[in-house]
Protein backbone atom coordinates (compact mmCIF):
# COMPACT_ATOMS: atom_id res chain seq x y z
CA UNK A 1 0.00 0.00 0.00
CA UNK A 2 1.34 3.49 -0.80
CA UNK A 3 0.42 6.45 1.16
CA UNK A 4 -0.11 9.57 0.27
CA UNK A 5 0.74 12.76 1.86
CA UNK A 6 -1.61 15.07 2.59
CA UNK A 7 -0.90 18.18 3.36
CA UNK A 8 -4.09 21.09 4.63
CA UNK A 9 -3.33 24.88 3.55
CA UNK A 10 -3.20 26.52 6.44
CA UNK A 11 -4.23 29.74 4.01
CA UNK A 12 -7.59 28.77 4.13
CA UNK A 13 -7.68 28.23 8.02
CA UNK A 14 -9.89 30.53 10.03
CA UNK A 15 -7.13 32.77 11.15
CA UNK A 16 -9.42 34.50 14.15
CA UNK A 17 -9.64 30.49 15.23
CA UNK A 18 -6.08 29.68 14.16
CA UNK A 19 -5.51 27.60 17.08
CA UNK A 20 -8.09 26.02 16.73
CA UNK A 21 -7.67 24.84 12.70
CA UNK A 22 -4.10 23.97 13.75
CA UNK A 23 -5.12 21.48 15.88
CA UNK A 24 -7.81 20.25 14.01
CA UNK A 25 -4.80 19.49 11.48
CA UNK A 26 -2.88 17.83 13.95
CA UNK A 27 -5.58 15.40 15.08
CA UNK A 28 -6.25 14.68 11.55
CA UNK A 29 -4.86 12.20 9.38
CA UNK A 30 -2.84 14.82 7.22
CA UNK A 31 0.73 14.95 7.53
CA UNK A 32 1.89 18.17 6.84
CA UNK A 33 0.95 21.49 7.36
CA UNK A 34 1.49 23.99 3.91
CA UNK A 35 1.98 27.15 4.39
CA UNK A 36 1.86 29.93 1.44
CA UNK A 37 3.59 33.24 2.19
CA UNK A 38 2.73 35.71 -0.90
CA UNK A 39 4.59 38.72 -1.02
CA UNK A 40 2.42 40.96 -3.40
CA UNK A 41 5.34 40.98 -5.86
CA UNK A 42 5.89 37.90 -7.27
CA UNK A 43 1.81 37.22 -6.89
CA UNK A 44 -0.75 39.74 -6.73
CA UNK A 45 -1.63 38.74 -2.86
CA UNK A 46 -0.26 39.42 0.20
CA UNK A 47 -0.71 36.34 3.10
CA UNK A 48 1.32 36.40 5.75
CA UNK A 49 4.79 35.92 7.19
CA UNK A 50 7.50 35.11 9.98
CA UNK A 51 5.16 36.04 12.71
CA UNK A 52 1.99 34.29 12.15
CA UNK A 53 4.53 30.96 11.20
CA UNK A 54 6.25 31.38 14.70
CA UNK A 55 3.38 30.95 15.80
CA UNK A 56 1.83 27.71 13.73
CA UNK A 57 5.00 26.22 14.71
CA UNK A 58 4.83 26.63 18.58
CA UNK A 59 1.39 24.52 18.06
CA UNK A 60 2.01 22.65 14.87
CA UNK A 61 3.02 18.73 15.78
CA UNK A 62 3.89 18.18 12.06
CA UNK A 63 6.16 18.72 9.92
CA UNK A 64 6.17 22.66 7.94
CA UNK A 65 5.73 22.61 4.54
CA UNK A 66 6.58 26.19 3.36
CA UNK A 67 5.78 27.31 -0.40
CA UNK A 68 7.55 31.12 -0.86
CA UNK A 69 5.97 32.70 -3.62
CA UNK A 70 8.30 35.38 -3.52
CA UNK A 71 11.21 37.42 -5.34
CA UNK A 72 14.74 36.85 -4.24
CA UNK A 73 13.91 33.97 -1.85
CA UNK A 74 17.59 33.25 -0.81
CA UNK A 75 17.47 36.70 1.53
CA UNK A 76 14.93 34.54 3.98
CA UNK A 77 16.14 30.94 3.87
CA UNK A 78 18.26 31.21 7.43
CA UNK A 79 14.92 32.77 8.77
CA UNK A 80 12.49 30.17 7.51
CA UNK A 81 14.86 27.57 9.11
CA UNK A 82 15.34 29.12 12.21
CA UNK A 83 11.35 29.14 12.42
CA UNK A 84 11.09 25.14 11.85
CA UNK A 85 10.09 24.84 8.47
CA UNK A 86 10.90 21.52 7.43
CA UNK A 87 10.48 21.70 3.10
CA UNK A 88 10.79 25.12 1.45
CA UNK A 89 10.08 25.63 -1.55
CA UNK A 90 10.96 28.75 -3.96
CA UNK A 91 9.32 29.30 -6.94
CA UNK A 92 11.70 28.51 -10.33
CA UNK A 93 10.49 31.40 -12.40
CA UNK A 94 11.98 33.72 -9.25
CA UNK A 95 15.42 32.21 -9.52
CA UNK A 96 18.19 33.40 -10.95
CA UNK A 97 20.78 30.98 -9.85
CA UNK A 98 17.96 27.48 -8.76
CA UNK A 99 20.76 25.33 -7.86
CA UNK A 100 22.51 27.43 -5.82
CA UNK A 101 19.98 28.58 -3.73
CA UNK A 102 18.71 24.67 -3.47
CA UNK A 103 22.09 24.07 -2.15
CA UNK A 104 21.84 27.35 0.34
CA UNK A 105 18.03 25.55 1.91
CA UNK A 106 19.80 22.12 2.27
CA UNK A 107 22.34 24.11 3.94
CA UNK A 108 20.47 24.67 6.21
CA UNK A 109 18.55 21.55 6.84
CA UNK A 110 15.53 21.66 5.26
CA UNK A 111 14.11 19.38 2.36
CA UNK A 112 14.74 21.81 -0.60
CA UNK A 113 11.56 21.74 -2.79
CA UNK A 114 10.71 23.73 -6.12
CA UNK A 115 7.52 25.45 -7.02
CA UNK A 116 6.37 25.69 -11.06
CA UNK A 117 3.79 27.79 -12.31
CA UNK A 118 1.21 26.01 -14.69
CA UNK A 119 2.60 27.41 -17.69
CA UNK A 120 6.09 26.30 -16.79
CA UNK A 121 7.70 22.93 -18.75
CA UNK A 122 8.59 20.13 -16.26
CA UNK A 123 11.37 19.62 -18.51
CA UNK A 124 13.24 22.57 -17.32
CA UNK A 125 14.08 20.80 -14.12
CA UNK A 126 15.70 17.74 -16.29
CA UNK A 127 18.96 19.27 -14.94
CA UNK A 128 18.50 19.68 -11.69
CA UNK A 129 16.06 17.09 -10.35
CA UNK A 130 18.68 15.10 -8.42
CA UNK A 131 18.72 17.87 -6.61
CA UNK A 132 14.97 18.73 -5.70
CA UNK A 133 13.75 17.04 -2.88
CA UNK A 134 10.17 18.30 -3.97
CA UNK A 135 8.41 19.34 -6.68
CA UNK A 136 5.14 21.59 -5.83
CA UNK A 137 3.41 21.85 -9.54
CA UNK A 138 1.04 24.66 -9.60
CA UNK A 139 -2.37 23.49 -10.69
CA UNK A 140 -3.81 26.92 -10.33
CA UNK A 141 -2.19 30.44 -10.90
CA UNK A 142 -0.09 31.17 -7.71
CA UNK A 143 -1.94 33.60 -5.18
CA UNK A 144 -4.88 32.76 -4.08
CA UNK A 145 -6.62 30.10 -2.71
CA UNK A 146 -10.21 28.35 -3.82
CA UNK A 147 -9.51 28.44 -7.44
CA UNK A 148 -10.31 25.62 -10.26
CA UNK A 149 -7.97 23.16 -10.65
CA UNK A 150 -5.78 22.97 -14.30
CA UNK A 151 -6.57 19.91 -15.99
CA UNK A 152 -3.38 20.12 -18.06
CA UNK A 153 -1.90 19.13 -14.56
CA UNK A 154 -2.48 15.45 -15.27
CA UNK A 155 -0.16 15.14 -17.90
CA UNK A 156 2.39 17.52 -16.68
CA UNK A 157 2.63 15.43 -13.32
CA UNK A 158 3.02 12.07 -16.02
CA UNK A 159 5.90 14.31 -17.65
CA UNK A 160 8.05 14.74 -14.49
CA UNK A 161 7.30 11.04 -13.06
CA UNK A 162 8.77 9.69 -16.07
CA UNK A 163 12.02 12.39 -15.93
CA UNK A 164 12.14 11.65 -11.88
CA UNK A 165 12.62 7.91 -13.22
CA UNK A 166 14.71 8.14 -15.93
CA UNK A 167 17.26 10.21 -13.87
CA UNK A 168 16.95 7.86 -10.72
CA UNK A 169 16.14 10.60 -8.72
CA UNK A 170 13.93 10.51 -5.54
CA UNK A 171 12.16 13.61 -5.71
CA UNK A 172 8.46 13.61 -4.64
CA UNK A 173 5.66 15.43 -7.22
CA UNK A 174 2.96 17.28 -5.11
CA UNK A 175 0.22 19.23 -6.46
CA UNK A 176 -0.65 22.34 -5.23
CA UNK A 177 -4.35 23.91 -5.86
CA UNK A 178 -7.72 22.94 -6.59
CA UNK A 179 -7.28 19.59 -5.28
CA UNK A 180 -10.69 17.76 -4.70
CA UNK A 181 -11.50 13.84 -4.08
CA UNK A 182 -12.54 14.30 -7.56
CA UNK A 183 -9.51 14.61 -8.90
CA UNK A 184 -7.11 13.44 -5.59
CA UNK A 185 -6.89 9.59 -7.08
CA UNK A 186 -6.33 10.61 -11.09
CA UNK A 187 -3.45 13.18 -9.22
CA UNK A 188 -2.11 9.94 -7.32
CA UNK A 189 -2.38 7.52 -10.64
CA UNK A 190 -0.80 10.09 -12.42
CA UNK A 191 2.34 10.05 -9.99
CA UNK A 192 1.73 12.14 -7.24
CA UNK A 193 2.90 12.09 -3.80
CA UNK A 194 1.81 15.08 -1.74
CA UNK A 195 -1.79 16.28 -2.06
CA UNK A 196 -2.30 20.18 -0.60
CA UNK A 197 -5.75 21.23 -0.16
CA UNK A 198 -6.87 24.27 1.56
CA UNK A 199 -10.48 25.51 0.37
CA UNK A 200 -11.65 22.03 -0.07
CA UNK A 201 -10.31 20.70 3.49
CA UNK A 202 -11.58 23.98 5.50
CA UNK A 203 -14.37 25.02 3.75
CA UNK A 204 -15.96 21.94 4.47
CA UNK A 205 -18.31 21.10 7.13
CA UNK A 206 -16.72 18.33 8.60
CA UNK A 207 -12.94 19.12 7.57
CA UNK A 208 -11.48 16.33 9.41
CA UNK A 209 -13.89 13.69 7.70
CA UNK A 210 -12.54 15.27 4.36
CA UNK A 211 -9.03 15.17 5.31
CA UNK A 212 -9.59 11.47 6.13
CA UNK A 213 -11.74 10.94 2.59
CA UNK A 214 -8.63 12.17 0.80
CA UNK A 215 -6.21 9.94 2.55
CA UNK A 216 -8.48 6.84 1.84
CA UNK A 217 -9.17 8.12 -1.48
CA UNK A 218 -5.55 8.43 -2.34
CA UNK A 219 -3.96 5.56 -1.38
CA UNK A 220 -3.13 3.30 -4.20
CA UNK A 221 -2.98 -1.24 -3.13
CA UNK A 222 -0.07 -2.03 -4.56
O1 LIG B 1 -0.15 28.10 -3.11
C1 LIG B 1 -1.36 28.16 -3.15
C2 LIG B 1 -2.06 29.26 -3.86
O2 LIG B 1 -1.13 30.14 -4.38
C3 LIG B 1 -2.12 27.05 -2.55
O3 LIG B 1 -1.38 26.38 -1.56
C4 LIG B 1 -3.53 27.33 -2.09
O4 LIG B 1 -3.58 27.74 -0.75
C5 LIG B 1 -4.36 26.08 -2.26
O5 LIG B 1 -5.67 26.38 -1.95
P1 LIG B 1 -6.89 25.60 -2.63
O6 LIG B 1 -6.76 25.77 -4.12
O7 LIG B 1 -6.76 24.17 -2.21
O8 LIG B 1 -8.09 26.28 -2.05
FE1 LIG C 1 0.86 26.61 -1.87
Amino acid sequence: MSHTIIAPSILAADFANLQRDIEMVNNSEADWFHLDVMDGVFVPNISFGMPVIKSIAAHAKKPLDVHLMIIDPDRYIKAFADLGANVLSVHFEACTHLHRTLQGIKAEGMQAGVAINPHTNVSLLEDIINDIDLVCMMSVNPGFGGQSFIENTYKKVKQLRKIIEANGAKTKIEIDGGVTNKNAKQLVDAGADVLVAGSYVFGASNPTQTIKDLKKNSTIVL
